[in-house]
C-alpha cells in the first residue's frame, strides 16, 4: 500500500501559481495578435492626431473675428488626405470635410447644417457654436513619445485599431508555448480505424488540441506510448527536447502499468504534486523539469478536461503572458445537491439566467454531459449537502468565459 498523500486543491493551485516560467516573447504581424500579451511599452511614434483637423462636414474660419450677422467668402476647399496647409484669412472661410487638415487661420468648423453657401458667401446660423468646436486638436488622443501601452496589457480589438493608428506594423508579444502531448495507454485505438473488442478511441489528443487551439496555441506535437515504462520514458525524453510543456494523458493512477510518474522521475522531472483531493482527476500529477512544466493528467477523458481547466490552462495563460484564471463566480444551484465523496468536486454543469443546474452523467468516463455544458461547479472538499438556491462556486468554460 502506497501513503495516502493526497493534497487539497488550493494548495496544488497554490503551488502552480507560485511557479514562475522563463517567457519567451515574439514580434508578430500587428493583425496577428489580436488577444496576445504585448511584452514591452510601446511609445507612440507619431501624434494622434497628426494635425489640427475638422470632425464634421462643414466651413472652417477663425471664431474671433467674426461677429453674429457677417457672411464669410468661401475661398476653397480641403478634402480629409489633402497635403498643402491653406490659409485662410479673417472674413473668409474654407470648405473643409471630416477628417480634413484645419486651414492655417481657422480654429473652428461650422456644421453644414448650420450654414448656407450661395455664390461662394456663406451665411452662418450658428447653434451654440464656440470657439474650436469641431476641431480636433493635434495629440489630443495621444502625443508623440508618451507611453501608448504599457507592457502586460491585453491586446483587445481596440489596443489593435490604436496600434495600427499609430502606425506599428508589428508588435512584440509573450509567445505562446509550444507543446507536446504524450498519450499513454494500450487499449487505445485512433478514430477511423475499427475497434476490437477491448479498445477504446482515443479522444484525448484531439480534446485537447481542440482546447490549444482555441487558446491561440499552434505549436503542438502529438506522441504516443504504449504501456510500458522504457517506452514512456523514451517517448517522454523526446517530448521534453521537443517542447515548453508537456501534458501526459493516463497511466498517471497506481495500477501495474502506470508508469507516468516513474517516467518523469527518470527524466528528472521534479513533482511537484501527485494526487489531489478531488473527483474527477485524483491522480493528478505535477511536476516542472527546469523551465517546463509536465503535469501526468488522469486518463479518462473528463479527468483529462477538468484538470486541463482547472491546472493546465492557468499555467499556459501565465506562460503567454495572461494573469488569469477561468472567469469565477458564484451562483444559485437549481436543486439540492448531495455530494458522496469527501473531496473537493467538479461537476459538469449549465449556467443560464443567473442559476446553474448540475447536470447528471458526471462519472469521469462519461462525456455526454461535459459536451454539453458550459461551466464547472466547484463543490468543497467538507461540505457534504449543498440546499436549493445555495450559492457556489462556477468555472465558466473558455469559450463562454
Ligand atoms: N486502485 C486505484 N485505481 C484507480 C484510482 C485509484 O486511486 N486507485 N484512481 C482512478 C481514477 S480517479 C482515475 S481518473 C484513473 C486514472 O488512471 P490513469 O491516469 O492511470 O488512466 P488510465 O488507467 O490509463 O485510463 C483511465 C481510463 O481512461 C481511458 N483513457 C485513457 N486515455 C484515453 C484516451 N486518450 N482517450 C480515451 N480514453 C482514454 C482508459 O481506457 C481508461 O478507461 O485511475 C483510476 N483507478
Ligand atoms: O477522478 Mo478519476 O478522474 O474519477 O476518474
Amino acid at each position: 500500500m502506497i501513503k495516502d498523500s493526497l493534497i487539497a486543491v488550493e494548495e496544488a493551485k497554490a503551488i502552480l501559481r507560485q511557479q514562475e516560467y522563463m517567457r519567451k516573447t515574439v514580434q508578430l504581424p500587428l493583425k496577428e495578435a489580436g488577444g496576445r500579451i504585448l511584452a514591452t511599452s510601446l511609445i507612440a511614434p507619431v501624434n494622434i492626431p497628426a494635425f489640427d483637423q475638422s470632425s464634421m462636414d462643414g466651413y472652417a474660419f477663425a471664431y474671433d473675428a467674426w461677429k453674429t450677422g457677417d457672411t464669410l467668402r468661401v475661398i476653397g476647399e480641403v478634402p480629409a488626405g489633402r497635403k498643402d496647409l491653406l490659409h485662410v484669412n479673417n472674413g473668409e472661410a474654407m470648405r473643409v470635410f471630416t477628417g480634413a487638415p484645419l486651414p492655417d487661420g481657422t480654429d473652428t468648423v461650422i456644421m453644414q447644417e448650420h450654414c448656407s453657401e450661395e455664390n461662394g458667401i456663406l451665411t452662418l446660423s450658428p447653434k451654440n457654436l464656440k470657439a474650436g468646436d469641431n476641431r480636433r486638436r493635434i495629440g489630443t488622443d495621444i502625443r508623440h513619445g508618451d507611453l501608448a501601452l504599457p507592457a502586460n496589457s491585453f491586446l483587445n480589438d481596440a489596443a489593435v485599431g490604436f496600434l495600427a493608428g499609430l502606425g506599428f506594423c508589428t508588435v512584440p508579444v509573450y509567445a505562446t508555448p509550444a507543446v507536446a502531448l504524450v498519450i499513454t495507454g494500450d487499449e487505445l485505438q485512433q478514430p477511423g480505424e475499427p475497434l476490437d473488442f477491448g479498445q477504446v478511441y482515443e479522444a484525448s489528443s484531439t480534446m485537447l488540441q481542440a482546447a490549444l487551439t482555441r487558446m491561440g496555441i499552434s505549436q503542438i506535437k502529438v506522441f504516443r506510448s504504449p504501456d510500458i515504462l522504457e517506452e514512456t520514458i523514451q517517448v517522454l525524453q523526446t517530448a521534453l527536447s521537443s517542447s515548453d510543456v508537456v501534458l501526459l494523458t493516463g497511466g498517471v493512477s497506481v495500477g501495474n502499468y502506470d508508469f507516468v510518474v516513474k517516467a518523469a522521475e527518470h527524466c528528472g522531472v521534479q513533482k511537484l504534486f501527485h494526487r489531489v483531493k478531488q473527483r474527477p482527476g485524483k491522480p493528478l500529477f505535477a511536476g516542472r523539469k527546469d523551465d517546463q512544466p509536465v503535469f501526468g493528467l488522469p486518463g479518462n477523458p473528463s479527468s483529462v478536461l477538468t484538470c486541463f481547466y482547472q491546472y493546465v490552462w492557468p499555467v499556459l495563460r501565465k506562460f503567454s503572458g495572461h494573469p488569469d484564471n477561468l472567469v469565477t463566480f458564484t451562483a444559485p444551484l437549481s436543486t439540492p445537491f448531495e455530494k458522496t465523496v469527501p473531496l473537493t468536486q467538479f461537476l459538469k454543469a449549465v449556467y443560464k439566467d443567473g442559476v446553474v443546474e448540475i447536470l447528471s452523467a458526471q462519472e469521469s468516463y462519461r462525456m455526454s454531459s461535459f459536451a454539453v455544458c458550459n461551466c464547472l461547479v466547484e463543490l468543497k472538499e467538507e461540505v457534504r449537502n449543498y440546499n436549493h438556491q445555495e450559492l457556489v462556486t462556477i468555472h465558466l468554460l473558455p469559450s463562454y468565459g
